[in-house]
């Protein structure tokens, strides 16, 4: 069991919702939740992907109306018409994605659309002040004047917190707060939590990461396929618990093993030097010579920041090299266009779904054959017999939770659509499989789904190059660890027998105890 702070069941109830029902047409994302946020407390909300823990919150944060059910501040029902009135009323969200602007300073984006008035205009040195003070609650020394995007992601979601508590929130809720932070940030984020909860503050924590959700959470709310399942304090659960209650299953193994012998050298990489994209100054990617044979999946881990997604763009075709080589299959590819290297069977599954992974405006199955539609096409005319064959297969091999094939993508929630991304990468036949995080925002049961999916790759006879800044995903999904840090490859170590501790040593940072 895990030792969590003791929550107190006298605390008074800020939030509630009572009998919350969402129904999208056909798909119910909500079902009569009953959910109530005490004063004070860190409520960690989990369920698999498509349980309804977005839904919910937006419900709670006046984004989404409820079908049935109301929301209650204070005890009081309230109509949460819009965002802006549920802040007002002291309930704010940080979304995944922050919504700052990074050519503004903080203190514009801090008081933006609500700027101090003065007698001639705006009230800067108010509002420098104000932003100064905000920001000392926080405990960060962050200049009121720099601009966002010059600050660290870390920095920039402590700058949303501090909008937010400027905003006198009294119910801050934040979804996967820590996907883009280095350990220390996610250090410095937890004792920002621990600090607003002393101040009567209470957080809705929403977050895949279990381990996460155990240290920092009172209470753990567990949804599933719309229904909340349980609630409990986290002192009385464990992560077998999570898992079990999460999945109304007992869990499989989270990495299946990849039996797959290495073969042919697929990938050689020789001196391979990048410029920064954003800084061509720079090299992103720093003289990194490596190899993927068949069967093998290498993973590349590295932290934000390290040049792993600027090393699996360039070797998918999207940046030029200034120096070195990529051989495929032992042909010299490094000048060579995006579409020759999807021809070749290289596929880059993007970290950036959203932006580059899928067509927003096209449904869950399209999006899926998109990248296979040449080897789909006879005689001019798309299979569409075969096609939809093989996305079915799709859906179930990476269990896509979608009411059909033909839904729009756009209904999905994210980590389903990070599936459809995995799925549409094996209707390709691919030689070469570039995974940037490819779980990010994913359920811990989907993992699996993923890996097996991998190994399934990997099996098959191609190469897996694997980014990610997951350790227990470098050490456990793959068959050999490669450690890159500020461009360069620091180390190579056997995932079979490396311990956290080395991999961290290798990349400069320390290790969060947990
Ligand atoms: N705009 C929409 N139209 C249709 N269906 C939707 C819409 N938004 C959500 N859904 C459906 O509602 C269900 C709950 O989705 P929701 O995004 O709340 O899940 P989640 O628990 O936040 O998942 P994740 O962990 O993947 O973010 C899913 O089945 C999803 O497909």
């Amino acid at each position: 069991m895990t030792a969590g702070r003791p929550t107190a069941p006298t605390r008074p109830v800020v939030l509630a919702g009572r009998g919350v029902t969402k129904a999208y047409g056909a798909t119910h994302a909500l079902r009569g939740v009953d959910l109530e946020i005490h004063q004070g407390e860190v409520l960690a909300l989990i369920g698999e992907n498509g349980a309804g823990k977005s839904t919910l919150m937006k419900i709670l944060s006046g984004v989404e109306q409820p079908s049935s059910g109301t929301v209650e501040l204070d005890g009081q029902p309230v109509l949460l018409a819009s965002p802006a009135q549920a802040v007002a009323l002291g309930v704010a969200i940080i979304h995944q994605e922050l919504s700052l602007c990074p050519n503004l300073s903080v203190v514009d984006n801090i008081f933006l659309g609500r700027e101090l008035a003065g007698p001639t205009g705006v009230a800067r040195r108010r509002e420098r002040e104000a932003t100064r003070a905000v920001l000392e609650r926080l405990g960060e020394e962050i200049d009121p004047d720099a601009l966002v995007g010059d600050l660290s992601l870390g920095q920039q979601q402590l700058v949303e917190i501090a909008r937010a508590l400027d905003e006198d929130a009294r119910v801050l809720i934040m979804d996967e707060p820590t996907s883009a932070l280095s350990a220390s940030e996610v250090e410095i984020l937890f004792s920002v939590i621990r600090d607003l909860t002393s101040r009567g503050v209470a957080v809705v924590y929403i977050s895949h990461h279990m381990d996460e959700c155990l240290e920092v959470a009172d209470t753990a709310v567990v949804l599933r396929d719309g229904w909340l399942v349980a609630s409990r304090p986290v002192a009385e659960v464990d992560l077998p618990w999570i898992v079990r209650t999460m999945a109304g299953r007992d869990q499989s193994d989270l990495f299946p093993a990849i039996t797959a012998s290495p073969g042919q050298v697929v990938l050689q990489v020789e001196d391979l030097m990048v410029p920064d994209p954003a800084n061509p100054s720079r090299l992103a990617v720093d003289t990194v010579s490596l190899s993927v044979r068949e069967g093998e999946v290498v993973a590349v881990y590295g932290l934000m920041g390290a040049g792993r997604t600027e090393l699996l763009e360039t070797l998918a075709g999207r940046h030029r090299p200034a120096a070195g080589r990529i051989l495929l299959d032992g042909r010299d590819v490094t000048a060579t266009s995006v579409a020759d290297r999807i021809d070749q069977g290289v596929v880059l599954a993007p970290e950036d779904r959203q932006a580059d992974g899928l067509v927003q405006v096209m449904s869950v199955g399209s999006n899926m054959s998109l990248a296979a539609l040449r080897r789909l096409t006879r005689a001019g005319a798309i299979h569409r017999r075969r096609e939809a064959a093989e996305v079915g297969r799709g859906i179930e091999a990476v269990r896509v939770k979608t009411e059909s094939a033909s839904a729009p993508i756009t209904s999905l929630s994210g980590g389903n659509q990070q599936k459809v991304v995995l799925a549409k990468v094996l209707m390709t036949a691919p030689r070469l499989v570039l995974l940037d995080e490819p779980t990010r925002g994913v359920d811990i049961g989907a993992r699996s789904d993923i890996f097996a999916t991998t190994a399934q790759i990997a099996g098959s006879g191609a190469g897996v190059l694997l980014a990610t800044s997951e350790l227990a995903e470098a050490l456990q999904a793959s068959t050999r660890l490669l450690v890159m840090a500020r461009g360069r490859l620091v180390a190579e170590l056997d995932p079979g027998t490396a311990t956290r501790d080395q991999v961290m040593a290798a990349t400069g940072e320390q290790l969060r105890t947990a």
